[in-house]
């Protein structure tokens, strides 16, 4: 399943055949060191989509990339050298691989398998790490991977060049496989994996509270990207009939990277747009490096001039187009703005699970801070239950143990007859429980419909996403503004988009984490009676967190009361208010509501 509109693709697979095509026929007209450029740009680019697919999706930078593009080029050699020549190279090669010898697509197959392969291996353990660690980890991929090339003489010649090759990359060759990387990059971006993977690049933590298994996904892009990468590899290696270990070093990440981050990381347009500014000018600046005379004045060759010209072209980049030149979307989706289509009869996204949540004696430590302590609370379908105390009673923290963001450090969490205690945040989504934040956690750079689908298509199995989405957007009054990016909306609209959000999960449970913060009088009515539907048309059990009395009087059955981590009272709005406790600790002065 496609997650954007069928005509944005459509469009984008037809220009990037259209443009390829031409290219081709373009440098033909200008002769042979046009289309030895356009070659090389051609495999530049299958490069740069490669690295995109993961790194533009998951906002990891890669440097490890050309550590596949290298095993695709060795591997896919190896495979194609004439026997003869390996008997005379690499004399202690295994009897079978010195007397294999294959034709380029079978053995650009097999690399880019194997290289798939490794990556599975590698992707499993860096995929576990976060943050600077993760990127870091890429890097340490490239030495080792470098490092094993080196060393691997009997296979690859170590630091000597491995020559021979049989140069079958032509321009045209290129071309299919550069317009095959940009299809593969673009599909997988709107794909169900890559929808899910850029709604945990915008926010990690809410994309885990709508079920998004995000380390899995990681590894699904980290791999497909690889492969693209081998096929690169391949490719330049056929091209050039000889190469070294350090054509898949620094000096090309770098340029490959330059080509990504000035262009704009997450999009195919982003991947083109960079690698022609790159192209272009590191062609211009190499002229310049050997110097020239203009006007009777001659200038001098300055060697590094192209590195420093990409070194300011990045620098430029950052300091005005910090998304890259083309910034966060398809062109396609700029020119083409499709309205939402309603794909599907909206599903009334009604509580099925019937069993109560309840959680007890819940503790959590910070260190030396106990910001809840020994808490039990119990939240039943169809009932709304407040959950109120003063800043830093533990509110938050305790809906953060009770989705399985935090573990707590005891007590525990059950539904029905089913464990929940120490779950990840997807488990328990899966279980039928959804929150909002009170820091809104939108997916920013998606739009409102993208926010929503991503959530739906992650839960219950992905049935019925499509009109899971629309009863969701219905229901919040979205449907005009599906196609805006969230991140754009007003305050009020991006706390609705984050309920929509939560309730296209389906969820029987739904924690709000102070859902009127920063809305108006009249946003805060429209929601109270949303909410009130929500328990009573759909039976869904709503724990809500807020500082506005009004709003959890009017709404709450029950209220439960924390101070400092501990709970104090609970009861029916009416005992709560005259709760001299309650009154000390959190109206304080005898200040009633
Ligand atoms: N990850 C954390 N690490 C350390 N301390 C934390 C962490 N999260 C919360 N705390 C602390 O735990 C206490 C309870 O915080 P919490 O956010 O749960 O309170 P709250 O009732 O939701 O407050 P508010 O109404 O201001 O949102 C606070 O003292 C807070 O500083």
């Amino acid at each position: 399943m496609m997650t954007s509109p069928r005509l944005h693709l459509i469009v984008s697979i037809a220009a990037i055949a259209f443009s390829a095509i031409a290219a081709v026929l373009i440098a033909g007209a200008f002769g042979g060191a046009s289309e030895r450029i356009l070659t090389v740009f051609f495999i530049s680019l299958i490069g740069v989509a490669g690295i995109g697919i993961y790194a533009g999706n998951s906002g990891i930078l890669s440097f490890g990339h050309l550590a596949f593009m290298g095993i695709g080029a060795y591997v896919s050699s190896i495979l194609t050298l004439p026997a003869q020549l390996k008997a005379a190279t690499l004399p202690k090669l295994p009897d079978w691989l010195a007397a294999t010898q294959l034709d380029l697509v079978p053995a650009t197959l097999v690399a880019i398998l194997l290289t798939a392969a490794v990556a599975l291996l590698v992707g499993w353990a860096i995929g576990r790490l976060e943050g600077s660690a993760a990127v870091i980890a890429t890097l340490g991929l490239l030495i080792i991977v470098h490092g094993i090339i080196i060393g691997w003489r009997d296979v690859t010649r170590g630091a000597q060049s491995f020559f021979g090759v049989p140069r079958e990359t032509g321009v045209w060759t290129a071309a299919i496989g550069c317009v095959l990387a940009l299809v593969v990059a673009r599909l997988y971006r709107d794909s169900v994996s890559g929808l899910r993977l850029r709604a945990g690049r915008e926010d990690p933590i809410s994309a885990g509270a709508v079920g998004i298994h995000i380390r899995r996904e990681r590894l699904i892009a980290w791999v497909i990207s690889a492969a693209v990468m081998a096929l690169a590899g391949a490719l330049l290696a056929h091209f050039l009939g000889a190469f070294s270990a350090k054509k898949f070093y620094f000096v090309d990440t770098f340029l490959l990277l330059a080509m990504l981050i000035v262009g704009g990381m997450s999009t195919v347009t982003g991947a083109i747009t960079g690698a022609v500014v790159i192209t272009v000018v590191t062609e211009l600046l190499r002229r310049l490096e050997s110097g020239f005379s203009l006007g009777g004045f001659d200038m001098p060759p300055v060697l590094g001039t192209a590195q420093i010209g990409i070194a300011l072209i990045i620098l430029f980049a950052m300091f005005r187009k910090p998304n890259g030149l083309t910034g966060t979307k398809e062109w396609e989706e700029r020119v083409f703005r499709v309205p939402a289509t309603v794909s599907a009869e909206p599903v009334a996204p009604v509580a099925q699970d019937r069993t109560a949540l309840s959680a007890q004696n819940l503790i959590m430590q910070f260190g030396g801070l106990r910001a809840v302590d020994d808490v039990s609370l119990q939240v039943a379908p169809s009932e709304i239950v407040g959950l109120i105390g003063p800043n830093g009673s533990g509110k938050t923290t305790c809906l953060n143990m009770l989705s399985g963001v935090i573990a707590p450090t005891s007590g525990t969490i059950r539904r029905g007859e089913v464990e929940l205690t120490g779950l990840s945040s997807p488990d328990v989504a899966e279980h039928g429980i959804a929150r909002t934040f009170q820091n809104i956690r939108l997916f920013s750079d998606l739009t409102v419909r993208q926010n929503v689908l991503a959530a739906a298509l992650s839960t219950k199995g992905g049935r019925d996403a499509a009109a899971r989405t629309h009863a969701a957007l219905e229901r919040l009054g979205l449907t005009g503004k599906a196609m805006e990016d969230a991140g754009t909306l007003s305050y009020g609209d991006q706390r609705r988009v984050e309920i929509a959000r939560a309730l296209a999960c389906q969820p029987s449970i739904l924690f709000l984490d102070e859902p009127a913060a920063g809305m108006n009088r009249e946003e805060t009515q429209d929601l109270m009676n949303r909410l009130r539907d929500l328990a009573g048309d759909l039976g869904l059990g709503i724990l809500l967190v807020d500082h506005d009395l009004h709003l959890i009087n009017q709404l709450c059955t029950r209220i439960a009361v924390l101070n400092e981590g501990h709970l104090i009272a609970e009861g029916s709005p009416d005992e709560i208010r005259k709760n001299p406790a309650v009154i000390e600790a959190y109206l304080g002065r005898g200040k009633e509501n």
